[in-house]
């Protein structure tokens, strides 16, 4: 399915935030989804790192689609570690709210290579500080990879340095 096909099934609230929820609850749809999120990467990851909270829907079903595990990128405070024991990426993403992202990194292998999963790339910074955190733990990322990718300033890194599969990429 192309990009149209699935933005007529998203909601919308008065802000424009789409909600991709109605996108799981068809199967067809979600079957469709994740067929489409995976077609291009050609790169044979041995993971998919989804990050908290809707990246854990789509890189769920995109790594069973693939055959590989799951390893989340969880919102501050949710992991039962000290604080020492974890990565963890202080971050203000588009909503301007301040919020963090965290990573175990036994998670990870140091020969792992990730493909990094979300539902949605706004200003890039929620998947700039989870591919951060997993090089941090010593893995590869060879590919990212959501439903929409913005292109603009903020994303302009993640374009230059991995394969970006979105089913849309734009300015606007
Ligand atoms: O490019 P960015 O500016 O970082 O924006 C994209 C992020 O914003 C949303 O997360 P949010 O935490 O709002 O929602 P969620 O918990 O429902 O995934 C979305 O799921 C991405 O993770
Ligand atoms: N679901 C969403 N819709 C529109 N913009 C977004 N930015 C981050 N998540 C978004």
């Amino acid at each position: 399915m192309d990009y149209e096909e699935y933005f007529e099934q998203m909601g919308t609230d008065t802000a424009g935030r789409y909600d991709i929820s109605p996108l799981f609850g068809d199967a067809d749809t979600f079957a469709a989804l994740r067929t489409d999120l995976c077609a291009g990467v050609d790169s044979e990851p041995t993971v998919v790192v989804g990050i908290d909270a809707l990246g854990f829907v789509l890189g769920s079903a995109v790594a069973t689609e693939m055959s590989v595990g799951f390893v989340p990128v969880r919102q501050g405070g949710k992991l039962p570690y000290p604080d020492d024991e974890l990565l963890r990426r202080d971050i203000t993403d588009y909503s301007e709210d301040a919020k963090s992202l965290e990573l175990h990194p036994d998670e990870l292998d140091v020969d792992d290579r990730a493909l990094v999963v979300d539902d949605w790339i706004e200003t890039g910074t929620q998947m700039r500080a989870a591919t951060d955190l997993v090089e941090s733990a010593g893995a590869s990322v060879v590919a990212v990879a959501a439903i929409r990718a913005h292109r603009n300033e903020g994303t302009k890194p993640l374009f230059e340095r991995y394969d970006v599969h979105a089913l849309r990429t734009g300015a606007e």
